[in-house]
């Protein structure tokens, strides 16, 4: 068996008197992609923050990471994991530029607190360019639109090339073609990295992702190969509607769906 990148055991979570995710267990292992699907309020950026080791489980359960049963610690996991998420575009300095918040990924850190080494900047400045925003290197991040800051967060969380990559809706708010050049890249990148890639859109489902992780309610309604998930009467079940799943050229799509229960 592959070792395991993560691995969940039991986990509860709450936040603030809410019983967000209850008894989870889930492992990621090497080889393997995820998408992770719900609806509204079932808990995955909960999930992913417990994968990023921002919240802990309670009432004994674990989340283990990188084959190890030891804590692995914030900085190690901040080492190999990128995480791509909405919340940071609110967390930047007003007078940052968006080329620094680039760079900042090198550090896992929001803004700037170490020196930038040259062959940093360049680095920077090339995944700014593969992402189609040279452009946007001086500006002031805070100045940017939502989806130039979301194409800027995407460039800082794959220029430090991390072993795992964690995506919460990375899409949202871009259009079409920004995201098909998005997620283009984010191919190419899936050869070398893993990826948790959380949406409410199975058409961003990647060929490369392999896995998908159902979340009903803060608990896992399925988990397991795409191939067997990805079908109607699951995800009208998941979902609770009555959906129609396509698959075309690798992708799939839910062409139909009416909002009145999954029977
Ligand atoms: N800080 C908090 N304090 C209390 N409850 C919270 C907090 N953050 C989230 N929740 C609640 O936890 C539940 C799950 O939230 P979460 O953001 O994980 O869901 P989600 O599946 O990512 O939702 P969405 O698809 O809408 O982004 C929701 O009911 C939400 O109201």
């Amino acid at each position: 068996m592959k070792p395991f990148l993560i691995k969940v055991e039991n986990a509860t979570v709450y936040r603030g008197d809410n019983q967000v995710l209850t008894g989870i267990n889930w492992t990621h292992r090497e080889g393997e992609n995820w998408a992770v699907v719900g609806n509204n309020g079932c808990g995955k950026t909960t999930f992913m923050k417990l994968l990023f080791g921002e919240l802990l489980p309670i009432d004994g359960g674990e989340v283990f990471w990188f084959n190890s049963r030891e804590w692995y610690g914030l900085f190690g996991i901040r080492e190999r994991v990128g995480f791509v998420s909405a919340e940071f575009q609110k967390n930047y300095d007003q007078n940052v530029t968006a080329l620094e918040v680039v760079e900042s990924g090198f550090f896992s850190s929001i803004g700037l607190w170490e020196e930038v080494q040259a062959t940093q900047t360049h680095k920077a400045q090339a995944e700014m360019e593969h992402l189609g925003i040279p452009h946007l290197a001086s500006r002031r991040f805070f100045d940017l639109s939502y989806g130039e800051a979301r194409r800027v967060l995407l460039a800082r969380a794959l220029v430090h090339r991390p072993q795992l990559l964690v995506l919460d809706e990375p899409c949202a708010g871009l259009d079409i073609p920004t995201r098909e050049r998005f997620l283009d890249s984010l191919a190419k990148r899936a050869r070398r990295m893993s990826l948790i890639y959380v949406t409410h859109h199975i058409e961003e489902i990647l060929p490369a992702i392999t896995h998908v992780l159902l979340l009903k309610n803060g608990r896992i309604f399925a988990a397991g190969k795409k191939q067997d998930l990805l079908t109607s009467d699951t995800f009208s079940e998941a979902l609770d509607c009555r959906a129609t799943v396509q698959e075309n050229d690798g992708r799939f799509w839910i062409t139909g769906c009416q909002p009145d229960g999954a029977r």
